[in-house]
């Protein structure tokens, strides 16, 4: 599986400010070329947090990369999935309506009535790991669903595991002109945080979008 992390942060590194409410990073630019990330995956994943943050719906918005999904056979929009080892999503979220497939990544201490909840607001539940979700074990499940293309867009906390997991390819990282701050704010990368061994990437290219800066790099 190719695994593609994408995220959106301020000058200072945060994904969000301390009050964890969604904050507009990119510009019209940069929300197109996400739009065309999305299209050309096969599942877009986010963590719960962002689900309870930002109530997000990851189906894509321009018509016409709706339609060159269809033209190729597939769905008209890629499955969404969250990350979500308690299984705490809410039945009325945004992302489990049926414009697309959902798979909600549990652990096995997630409450089996929430699991039900859940299935019965028509996600689809994957459960791998005891206390906390593997990713390496979902990542096989989401491949025996077909899943081949994997795009992630966030928090922090999952990006972090991620690549503790040694499971990222690719980064791309759209860095807007603003400063947010907060020591307690959400960065690209939280979790526990690396002491020592820390990943390195590979710089591939630096594009002025927008305001801002995209950077791509290969892990
Ligand atoms: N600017 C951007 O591009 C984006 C910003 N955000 C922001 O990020 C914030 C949410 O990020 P976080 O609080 O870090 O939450 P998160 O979205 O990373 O979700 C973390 C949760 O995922 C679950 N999880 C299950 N298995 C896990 C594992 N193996 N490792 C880590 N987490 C696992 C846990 O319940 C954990 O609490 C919000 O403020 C949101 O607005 C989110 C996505 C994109
Ligand atoms: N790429 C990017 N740039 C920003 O400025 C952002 N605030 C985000 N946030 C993430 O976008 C997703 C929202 O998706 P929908 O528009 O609801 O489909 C969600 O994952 C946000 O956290 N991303």
């Amino acid at each position: 599986m190719h695994v593609h992390v994408n995220a959106a942060t301020s000058a200072d590194g945060k994904l969000s400010s301390r009050r964890r409410e969604q904050v507009k990073i990119s510009g019209s630019d940069d929300f197109a070329r996400v739009d065309e990330v999305r299209a050309a995956s096969d599942a877009v994943l986010v963590g719960v947090g962002t689900v309870l943050a930002d109530d997000p719906h990851l189906t894509l918005d321009d018509s016409s990369l709706i339609d060159a999904r269809e033209s190729r056979g597939e769905s008209p929009h890629p499955a969404r999935v969250v990350a979500d080892s308690r299984a705490r999503t809410p039945t009325d979220a945004r992302i489990l309506d049926d414009e697309a497939t959902t798979y909600v990544l549990v652990s096995e201490d997630a409450p089996e009535t929430r699991c039900e909840s859940l299935e019965a607001a028509g996600a689809a539940v994957v459960v791998a790991g005891e206390e906390r979700v593997s990713f390496p074990a979902a990542f096989d499940a989401l491949e025996s669903h077909g899943v081949e293309r994997l795009m992630v867009e966030g928090g922090g906390e999952v990006i972090f595991s991620l690549f503790a997991a040694e499971l990222v390819d690719e980064l791309t990282l759209y860095v807007g002109s603003m400063i947010i701050g907060g020591r307690d704010a959400p960065t690209l990368a939280d979790g526990e945080g690396f002491v020592e061994e820390f990943p390195r990437l590979s710089l591939q290219s630096v594009e002025r979008v927008d305001d801002g800066v995209l950077l791509t790099y290969t892990c």
